[in-house]
């Protein structure tokens, strides 16, 4: 397949008031992303909810995926979970017409660099499409088994969401010299949480290409800070992490799991109901909506979009957290 590149989109997976999942509301999210140009779409993955996802609404969010993109960029689609499981979602998604998947870590259990080989390859195995593997959680690779999984014929690229540079550039290197003349093209992604945060440190690596959350919610600034990124428009890419990049990690950084709650929020609040996030996650107490509106609407975000949202829960250990507002969000 041909390389990736672009900004690439990570859609949030709608769900209804009821909890269940919202296949019109994923249209219109994908419809909206898709108008703003990213280079892929990878439906079903961390933003999108995989871990929350049952195996038939899976296959009818990859279905929706790839008829909606109808063939514009590629589509990849998340995979993983207990080795059977993953090997039937690659199928599902190959049925269903995806360019490629991303193999998620594995839940629960911590495993040497032999058994993430071993899964890696068994979930190959089951699929003819290619794979980008997700470094990150419980798929800590080293070098060497970096290097091994880059060999198999099917691997694509590594998409690091560790953010520990010193061994992602020991990886690289490492990958590079194993593929060296044999004609494989190997691509690496920055998959932090909110990756454009990092994005300029990754560029310093040699790594370009990152998955962008935001985009999600407010196109028009990860289009910007891309475009600033990749023209060296280094006043850009300083004011937006300062203005909006930065307070929005501040704010993500106080519950865990808002680097995906967050962004279903900012979705509600630029005007497209795409509900609640499913548990073991929590939706943002209202004080924490009210601060990612002030960042948005501080960057240009057009307020006129911006709809109410009432919250599923605020349960009682973040209430605590609910002072930020105002300062820190600025
Ligand atoms: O699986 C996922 O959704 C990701 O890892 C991508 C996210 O888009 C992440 O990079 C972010 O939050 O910007």
């Amino acid at each position: 397949m041909r390389q990736l590149n672009g900004l690439l989109f990570f859609p949030v997976t709608p769900f209804t008031p009821a909890g269940d999942l919202n296949l019109t509301a994923l249209a219109q999210h994908l419809q909206d992303g898709l108008s703003s140009g990213p280079g892929a779409v990878f439906v079903a993955c961390g933003t999108g909810e995989f871990h929350a996802l049952s195996v038939e609404e899976y296959a009818q969010v990859v279905e929706t995926a790839v008829r909606l993109t109808a063939g514009q960029v590629p589509v990849f689609a998340g995979a993983g979970g207990p080795i059977a499981t993953a090997q039937g979602q690659a199928r599902v998604a190959e049925q269903h017409g995806v360019d490629g998947l991303l193999l998620m870590p594995p839940y629960l259990v911590e495993a040497p660099h032999t058994g993430l080989v071993r899964y890696t390859k068994a979930v190959a195995s089951a699929t003819e499409l290619p794979l980008i593997v997700y470094h990150r959680g419980a798929a800590r690779f080293d070098p060497q088994s970096a290097a091994e999984i880059a060999q198999i014929p099917s691997v694509i690229g590594l998409k690091d969401g560790l953010g520990d540079l010193d061994l992602l550039t020991r990886i690289m290197s490492t990958i590079r010299s194993t593929l060296a003349g044999s004609g494989k093209s190997f691509q690496f992604f920055n998959g932090m949480p909110t990756a454009e945060l990092t994005a300029p440190a990754y560029r310093g690596i040699g790594v370009d290409l990152y998955s962008s959350a935001v985009f999600c919610f407010a196109p028009e600034i990860a289009l910007d800070f891309h475009r600033a990124l990749v023209g060296g428009d280094h006043s850009t890419v300083e004011r937006l992490i300062d203005d909006f990049f930065v307070p929005l990690v501040t704010l993500r950084s106080q519950v865990p799991g808002y680097a995906v709650s967050l962004v279903k929020a900012g979705v509600r609040l630029r005007g497209l109901d795409v509900g609640g996030v499913r548990p073991p996650l929590i939706d943002p107490t209202s004080e924490h909506v009210s601060a990612l509106r002030r960042i948005l609407e501080m960057n240009g975000a057009p307020a006129s979009q911006l709809t109410e949202f009432e919250p599923q829960s605020s349960p009682s250990s973040v209430a605590g957290l609910a002072s930020i507002g105002s300062e820190e969000a600025r």
